[in-house]
């Protein structure tokens, strides 16, 4: 597949710089061909990233311009059936051993009854002795070659990767480099961006694409960058690497412009052989290089049609780049030839919405059961507080001078609930909306069975320990048992906990929340803060303030909590005292003001709070993908 883009701008407007406007990316052009290695270059902060988020679509918001394939315009949907997008964090399914993580992508991504090629990818990428090996265990390297692996299982023919080097070492960056290369030499179009390679990294490369201050500075043939500063009088000092050569020059502002200008940011393609330009642009050199490789000779003379260069540069024979450096990469010609390229005409998905829910559910099970470690603590956590609730309030729940102390009991339970599980995901949700976000912009699922697989899979658990606690707290304080109750109890914790969950998703669906541990209390406070006020019966309040404390969820809960304890047919407390006036459940329910509401009305108000969170995230996560 060839790409090409016009015009291409990207255009951000941030909060700090008060919505004013600001080209990352500055109206580039520019074409990379498939069987093609492209490394997209510049100084940091150049607009690398966002060039290639621009292209390959993993960013929409703010992009104009036109983009093409194979000189049509193209359809962004196939087009992402068509390519894969590898993020520079390697983004993987943890607690998955590599051969899992495989057949999952496998699963996902080829429909029923297609020919799976797993062991043949591992083999080729040097992961097959690995498959056993858990994605978190696997080095830097492995990682890399594992988020290749994954999105070779169904062959697209075009690959983006955001740097995919980095924080590899040498060797492994040239492993990484050379394993591309063989990918890009079966007939995919290869597009990554790279930070200032060294020479020998460089000449792996067949096309180079430079930018600086979001303008196109260089395009073309790598072997044809050195001839190119030349002849726009910059250049390359004899020895000198040609990459941080050409990225000293963008330090100068007025070099950026001249070779912005000489390149017309884009729209002319500098070849090694030929030149070509989109538009004919006169007074422009036509640059014909002829390389005189010799065996023994370490540099190459630069040949140009009208001139003579003086200078060489560092020559590597093409067959050399792909042969053996690597005893984990194997040849080019080896056993790949069943890796046909292939192209989707289709815009839908490999399997079905229901097939994907269950392979993203199993999927998420065994992830929550793998993680014993984070099990034993929600475990611990839950087993320790409800028997220390349990100890403060040790069979008081019949004591009808303790009316204060059941408020506080039923208060204490709900910000338990609450607490627990907002924390959770508004720290650890963001992280992994990144990487779904990967696996939905590759095409492997759609959001819809993946929300409910996420919703259904954290069930189980949640369950169980929130009923393991519910039940120490019951017996411990002694609420006389009735199977309704006990069941109404239960059923308020887990509803209040799905609440606080949902708020905690879509908390994290929308920010990536540095500061989690402040904003989970944050959040919560405000309904707090309503439910508190809202128990200040004793006089009456308007009937908006009315209608805004409802929607404290703590207040539902809390109110819900005291129906169950003190309603469904509960008989008078003990009074040690001489008189106690609560110590008939009607009358603490009528102070405080709802003896006219039932357990299950507050339920039917939270779940509604808890529809409307789930839906929020829903519609968070849609829009965090749509841009
Ligand atoms: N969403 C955004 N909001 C505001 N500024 C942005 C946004 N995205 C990118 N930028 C700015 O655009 C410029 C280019 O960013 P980009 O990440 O593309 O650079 P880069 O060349 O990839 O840099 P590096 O090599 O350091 O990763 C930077 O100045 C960055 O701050």
């Amino acid at each position: 597949m060839d790409l090409e883009f016009r015009n291409l701008r990207y255009t951000v407007s941030s909060p700090i710089t008060k919505g004013k406007r600001r080209d990352v990316v500055k109206g580039v052009d520019g074409r990379f061909s498939s069987g093609q290695l492209v490394a997209i270059m510049g100084p940091s902060g150049a607009g690398k990233s966002s060039l290639l988020n621009a292209i390959s679509g993993y960013r929409s918001a703010g992009v104009t311009g036109e983009l093409l394939v194979n000189g049509q315009q193209r359809n962004e949907h196939l087009f992402q059936r068509s390519s894969c997008y590898i993020t520079q964090e390697d983004l993987l399914q943890p607690l998955l051993t590599v051969r899992e993580a495989m057949d999952v992508a496998a699963r996902l991504k080829l429909p029923k009854g297609a020919k799976v090629h797993s062991e043949e990818i591992l083999q080729e990428l040097g992961l097959l002795e690995h498959q056993h090996t858990k994605t978190d265990c696997l080095s830097g390297g492995q990682k890399k070659r594992l988020s290749i692996a994954l999105e070779l299982v169904n062959n697209p023919p075009v690959f983006f990767l955001d740097e995919p080097t980095s924080g590899l070492d040498t060797v492994t960056t040239v492993q990484c480099v050379r394993l591309l290369k063989q990918l890009a030499r079966q007939g995919r179009t290869v597009v990554c961006t790279i930070h200032q390679p060294p020479a020998s990294l460089l000449e792996l490369f067949d096309q180079v694409y430079v930018i600086a201050d979001g303008r196109c500075i260089y395009q073309g043939d790598t072997a044809a960058m050195v001839p190119y500063l030349q002849s726009v009088g910059l250049p390359c000092p004899r020895h000198h690497n040609p990459a941080d050569f050409i990225i000293e020059l963008t330090e100068n502002p007025v070099n950026i412009d001249v070779l912005s200008e000489e390149i017309m940011n884009g729209k002319i393609y500098k070849s090694a052989k030929v030149e070509s330009t989109a538009e004919p642009v006169q007074n422009n050199l036509e640059l014909k290089i002829c390389y005189q490789v010799e065996d023994d000779a370490p540099e190459t003379e630069i040949m140009l049609s009208n001139e003579k260069c003086t200078y060489k540069v560092p020559t590597y024979k093409e067959t050399d780049s792909l042969s053996s450096a690597s005893s984990q990469i194997s040849q080019v010609n080896s056993s790949m030839a069943w890796m046909k390229v292939q192209t989707s005409d289709t815009c839908s998905y490999a399997t079905t919405y229901c097939e994907q829910f269950s392979i993203l559910l199993c999927r998420m099970l065994k992830q929550i059961f793998r993680n014993r470690q984070g099990l034993w603590i929600q475990l611990i956590h839950h087993i320790m507080c409800g028997v220390l609730i349990g100890i403060c309030f040790f069979n008081m729940a019949n004591d009808g001078t303790q009316m204060f102390n059941h408020l506080k009991l039923c208060v204490g339970l709900v910000i338990f609930f609450a607490y627990t599980q907002i924390m959770v995901p508004v720290l650890v949700y963001p992280q992994e909306v990144k990487l779904v976000k990967k696996e939905h912009f590759n095409r492997w699922y759609s959001l819809t069975p993946y929300y409910a697989a996420l919703t259904v899979s954290k069930l189980p658990v949640q369950v169980t320990l929130n009923c393991l606690f519910c039940t120490i707290v019951y017996f411990m304080t002694g609420v006389p048992f009735s199977l309704s109750r006990f069941i109404a109890f239960c059923l308020i914790g887990n509803v209040v906990s799905l609440v606080a969950e949902g708020m905690g998703l879509a908390i994290g669906s929308v920010f990536n929340v540095r500061n989690g541990c402040a904003i989970g209390p944050a959040s919560i406070a405000p309904f707090l803060g309503l439910a508190i006020y809202g128990f200040d019966f004793a006089h009456r309040i308007p009937l908006l303030m009315n209608i805004v404390m409802k929607t404290s969820f703590i207040r539902c809960g809390v109110v819900a909590m005291v129906l169950t304890i003190f309603g469904f047919g509960r008989t008078p407390l003990e009074c040690k005292d001489v008189y106690c006036h609560f110590a008939k459940p009607d009358v603490l329910l009528k102070y405080l003001d709802i003896e006219r509401t039932s357990v299950w009305f507050e339920l039917a108000i939270m779940i509604s709070i808890m529809l409307v969170f789930r839906s929020l995230c829903f519609i968070g996560l849609k829009w965090r993908f749509a841009t």
